[in-house]
């Protein structure tokens, strides 16, 4: 996988490290965690691959063949940092709504067809305010989750927009998912599946519906960009071609109510 520009063009020292989030993540992986700063950058070389059959060492200790990273974007209030949450910690954050503040991440190891692809999550700040600080992230990502809110129509009649800052700002090659959270709000739905599978179609960017609150479809959703990216990275002469959207929708589990 090719990557156009370098990625450490943000600087090395503590000006370059990302607003952070007063709330949301825990201090695990984050940019400020241990309230120091950090540079997450240095470790996501740009085509993901550490060194081919040296495993390296991540802040987690936790060993890992390549990694990527992989940002979280869409409206303030669709989910992402609770889908994240979800997705490091299995478990959902209830309660009142704390919106992040600029930037963080979280760092999770996935085995993927034997081979430990680490992915760095940035979870980004959906509001407005800070959409300057987003854009500078976009042109180093790997992956980008893009989520609404399936009982916030503006959250889905948004995801234009995201998709043209994303064409603007994101590498050409950028492996895009797009997501509709919170599922499990059934009476609350105001966004039927069909029509985020037809704006799916129509950017040609894999579907399915989520909820951080039940988990579903949460993993898939990591473990299927884990898999377009290690693929990419990884292609064997004889491998046949990894298949996301085909892999997606025979994966995708629906929310109980409308699968067909
Ligand atoms: N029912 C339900 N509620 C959810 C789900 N995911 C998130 N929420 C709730 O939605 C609200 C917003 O969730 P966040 O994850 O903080 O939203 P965000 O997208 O990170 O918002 P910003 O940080 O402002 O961009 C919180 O009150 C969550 O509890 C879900 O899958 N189901
Ligand atoms: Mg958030």
């Amino acid at each position: 996988m090719s990557r156009k520009k370098s990625q450490k063009s943000r600087g090395g020292g503590s000006s370059s490290s990302p607003a952070t989030s007063a709330r949301n993540l825990p201090p695990k992986d984050g940019a400020r965690a241990g309230g120091k700063s950090c540079s997450p950058d240095s470790e996501v070389p740009v085509n993901g691959v550490v060194v081919p059959g040296r495993p390296s060492l991540s802040n987690s200790a936790e060993f890992y063949d390549m990694a990527f990273k992989v940002m979280l974007v869409g409206d303030s209030g669709v989910g992402k940092t609770c889908l994240l949450v979800r997705f490091k910690d299995g478990a959902f954050l209830a309660g009142s709504f704390i919106s992040t503040v600029g930037i963080d991440f979280r760092n999770k190891v996935l085995n993927v067809d034997g081979v430990k692809v680490k992915l760095q999550i940035w979870d980004t700040a959906g509001q407005e305010r800070f959409r300057s600080v987003t854009h500078a992230y976009y042109r180093d990502a790997h992956a980008l989750l893009l989520l609404y809110d399936v009982t916030n129509k503006t959250s889905f009649d948004n995801i234009q927009a995201w998709l043209t800052e994303i064409h603007e700002y994101a590498q050409q090659d950028v492996v895009v998912m797009l997501l509709g959270n919170k599922v499990d709000s059934t009476h609350e739905r105001v966004v039927k599946r069909e029509e985020g599978e037809k704006l799916a179609k129509e950017y040609g960017v894999p579907f399915m519906e989520t909820s951080a609150k039940t988990g579903l479809n949460v993993d898939l959703a990591f473990m299927a960009i884990g898999k377009e990216l290690k693929h990419r990275s990884m292609k064997l002469p004889n491998e046949p071609k990894f298949k996301l959207h085909e892999y997606v929708r025979k994966e995708v589990k629906g929310s109980g109510c409308c699968k067909s």
